[in-house]
């Protein structure tokens, strides 16, 4: 089977952990552990979020006072492509030293006029307080807003269109090389009248990019991981109750939150609904990766 994996930005660092190197490199060591046994019968594609690091390297930019201006955010993207990408290609590689493993520095089309340009809604970065949030908002011209209890800067994140390296990718596949992409849902870009490609000013939502990576592919399935075990009705309150085998029919019906399951169940509906009969869509567990692939755990989406 071919199946893309979309790596929850709590597999790289969680909640309230500071973003050292080194703890970062510690929770890729055991996602890797969790990952390699899926390498051992399928065709993998990895894609994993950024909104933590890119807001780390955000920071740093803007802090840097021999800059004019801060780098940009698909310059930031690029980076963290780089520097997670390399953390999984070298924990993975340690896993299956046997097997060969690509990260590759890739970009996504968005729509020069996508509306979300004008209402930024992905959180990077850490989590303040509301008078911090606001003070570093003046200061660095950002704009914050709400994430749960605590405040957060937010940048636009225009819906994915198109994956500019989606043929290498496959050929990649084909050529049984396990292949780190999408990152950060890609690199932001968009076509100018002449043609070209420009880097634009947003993070893309990494589960929206692993849909649409798993389209183009034909992937048979789609694996979202994150930390918890399925998707829930009625999180939060005293009748929660996981949801197992389901069609995106039902889960379209659900009230979710925009900055963290809403994307996923977005994503595995697009997935399930436009993908070729047959195929498959899961959220769950990292640590129950393998289980995801046939429904025998976790929230098991198919067309019904
Ligand atoms: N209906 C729901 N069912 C399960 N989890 C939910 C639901 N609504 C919100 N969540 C939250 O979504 C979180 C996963 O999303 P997110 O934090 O963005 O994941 P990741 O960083 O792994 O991509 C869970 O930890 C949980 O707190
Ligand atoms: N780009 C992205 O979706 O990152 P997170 O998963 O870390 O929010």
């Amino acid at each position: 089977m071919r199946i893309v994996v979309a790596l929850g930005g709590n597999a790289l660092l969680r909640r309230g952990q500071v973003p050292d190197a080194e703890a970062q490199v510690e929770n890729i060591r055991l996602a890797a552990r969790h990952l390699a046994p899926l390498t051992d019968d399928h065709e993998i594609v990895i894609t994993h979020g950024n909104g933590p690091q890119v807001g780390v390297l955000a920071m740093e930019s803007a802090a840097d006072t021999r800059l004019t201006k801060s780098y940009p955010f698909d310059a930031l993207g690029a980076m963290t492509q780089g520097l997670i990408g390399y953390w999984i290609l070298q924990a993975m590689g340690n896993e299956r030293p046997e097997r060969q493993f690509a990260s590759i520095i890739n970009q996504t089309l968005v729509d020069a006029d996508d509306p979300a340009f004008a209402h930024p809604t992905k959180f990077v970065g850490e989590v303040y307080d509301e008078a911090t949030a606001r003070e570093l908002a003046d200061l660095h011209g950002w704009q914050v807003s709400v994430d749960g209890d605590h405040w957060r800067r937010v940048v636009p994140s225009p819906r994915p269109r198109e994956l500019i390296e989606s043929e290498l990718i496959d050929h990649l596949l084909r050529e049984s090389i396990i292949v780190v992409c999408a990152g950060g849902g890609g690199v932001p870009v968009v076509r100018t009248p002449e043609g070209d490609l420009r880097g634009v000013e947003a993070v893309i939502d990494k589960d929206l990019s692993a849909a649409l990576i798993a389209r183009r592919l034909r992937a048979d399935r789609l694996l979202v991981l994150t930390d918890v075990d399925n998707v829930m009705e009625g999180f939060g309150t005293a009748h929660a109750r996981p949801i197992t085998a389901t069609t995106p029919e039902h889960l379209r019906t659900l009230d979710l939150p925009a900055g963290s399951m809403g994307p996923k169940v977005e994503a595995v509906c697009e997935f399930v609904e436009t993908g070729g009969p047959g195929v498959a869509a899961a959220i769950g567990s990292l640590t129950e990766a393998q289980a995801l692939v046939h429904g025998d755990r976790g929230t098991y989406v198919t067309q019904g």
